[in-house]
């Protein structure tokens, strides 16, 4: 079957109609029966707690919180938790079923779920973040749970606010209970290599599309927008591969040398810099929206939504694009980066690293049992390559790009899933 062109949304791209404008050609492509294609075309359930927060000054201050379950029928639904000013219903929507599309093309048994809270961290105490997230969680106790849902670090949180919540959950139960959540400080039952995990296999999917693509990795030039756990991780493990990272940027902006930035050196001053590489002086500072349209082997895209537009798609000259962030490239862009002929390996398998690392931390948990890191990154590249060759194979079946390949794998996981379980 030929691409077929997504169907028009209107002005701003709205992430859940982005997400549903793949899932649209992927069902066709599929002849997805209606009853499966109404069931999985909305979330399962979507709760919105408002979370009264008494603030270091005394004052109080109501933040807005999210959890979406798009799909729980693969299994306990699964998926990160985002603090941001940008957060909104939709977005939680759209990131929940991607976390659904996900977890099926890497074959684990979840389903899929996002949460966020509508709050600027770095605006905040590490006391007033501990007392949002152990409020948030209070407000889900009922939802989250090791055989219901299964929250994990997003943008703006990580292993800290994982720990808080896990003992928030716990104190509930009355007993501790560490497979609620993953992403936890490894002292508390958290995986060997789940902070690199996401990275990793940005790393592991970049290579092997630049092996279809003959880009030899020692020759590769790559700009990573986004410089926090899953960016810096790409940008590392990329380098150590033998790429030259020409680029990477944060919200502080872009900065840029021909001939590679020191990686390590880039993540020793951000460490010493509250997070931030404002002031980095390994490189030329440019525009953040530079980083992009650079001249470029590989584009790797791992901060947020709706960076590859079509304002800036037809200025894109990387051959490659593999997607550390989810949902960066916007629908409308799909299309022009097909006609350019440049290969995208989308969101739900490039960045698919996290959740499989998440499954194994879940895994060991209910074993009671810890992992050496080279069995967990052995088993993740394996999962990861598997996946990238399925993807790669259906795209050739099907005569579509790796994004609509890949929501085909899914999909058609999901659908008969249901049929199996006789729910049609
Ligand atoms: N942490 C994980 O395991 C996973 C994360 N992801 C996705 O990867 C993306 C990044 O997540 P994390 O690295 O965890 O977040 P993070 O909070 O650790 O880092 C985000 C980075 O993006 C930068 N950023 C924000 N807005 C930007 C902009 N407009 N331009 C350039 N940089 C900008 C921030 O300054 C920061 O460096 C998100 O889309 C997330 O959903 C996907 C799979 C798993
Ligand atoms: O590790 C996880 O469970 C989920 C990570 C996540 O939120 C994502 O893959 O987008």
């Amino acid at each position: 079957m030929a691409y077929i062109e997504p169907a028009p949304i209107k002005d701003k791209e709205n992430p859940f109609e982005s997400m549903m404008s793949r899932f649209d050609i992927a069902a066709k492509c599929l002849g997805l029966d209606d009853e499966v294609y109404n069931v999985l075309k909305s979330p399962v359930k979507q709760v919105i707690v408002n979370l009264p927060i008494t603030m270091d000054d005394g004052s109080v201050q109501v933040f807005e919180g999210y959890r979406v379950i798009h799909s729980n029928i693969l299994g306990p639904s699964k998926g990160g938790i985002r603090y941001d000013m940008d957060v909104h219903l939709d977005e939680v929507k759209a990131l929940a079923a991607w976390m659904t599309w996900k977890c099926a093309v890497v074959d684990i048994p979840y389903g899929g779920a996002k949460g966020g809270i509508i709050c600027n961290p770095r605006n905040m105490s590490p006391g007033e973040i501990e007392r949002l997230t152990r409020a948030y969680t209070g407000a889900l106790v009922e939802i989250f749970g090791p055989d219901r849902d299964i929250p994990a670090p997003d943008m703006g949180t990580g292993p800290r606010e994982m720990a808080w919540l896990m003992d928030e959950y716990s104190r509930a139960q009355g007993m501790t209970v560490n497979a609620v959540v993953t992403g936890k400080p490894l002292v508390l039952g958290g995986s060997l290599g789940r902070t690199e995990a996401t990275g990793r296999g940005v790393m592991i999917t970049a290579l092997a599309a630049m092996e279809k693509l003959k880009i030899n990795p020692y020759h590769a030039k790559v700009a990573v927008q986004g410089f926090g756990n899953v960016g810096s991780w790409a940008a590392t493990l990329l380098e150590e591969r033998g790429a030259s990272v020409v680029a990477v940027s944060d919200i502080s902006g872009a900065y840029y040398n021909d001939s590679g930035i020191d990686i390590n050196k880039a993540i020793e001053y951000r460490n010493a810099n509250n997070g931030s590489l404002e002031g980095f002086k390994g490189a030329e500072k440019i525009a953040g929206d530079d980083l992009l349209t650079l001249n470029l082997d590989v584009l790797v895209p791992a901060a947020k939504e709706d960076v590859i537009t079509v304002h800036n798609a037809d200025q894109i000259k990387a051959k490659l694009i593999v997607e550390g962030a989810n949902g960066p490239t916007s629908a409308k862009a799909d299309a022009l980066l097909n006609d350019k002929g440049i290969m995208a390996v989308p969101d739900i398998l490039a960045n698919a690293g996290g959740v499989t690392v998440s499954y194994f931390e879940w895994v060991q948990n209910r074993l009671g049992y810890k992992w050496t890191a080279d069995r967990v990154s052995r088993r993740s590249d394996r999962i990861m390559k598997d996946a990238f060759n399925n993807v790669f194979k259906t795209s050739q079946e099907y005569n579509v790009s790796l994004r609509i390949a890949a929501y085909i794998v899914a999909i058609d996981k999901v659908a008969k899933t249901y049929k199996f379980r006789g729910r049609f």
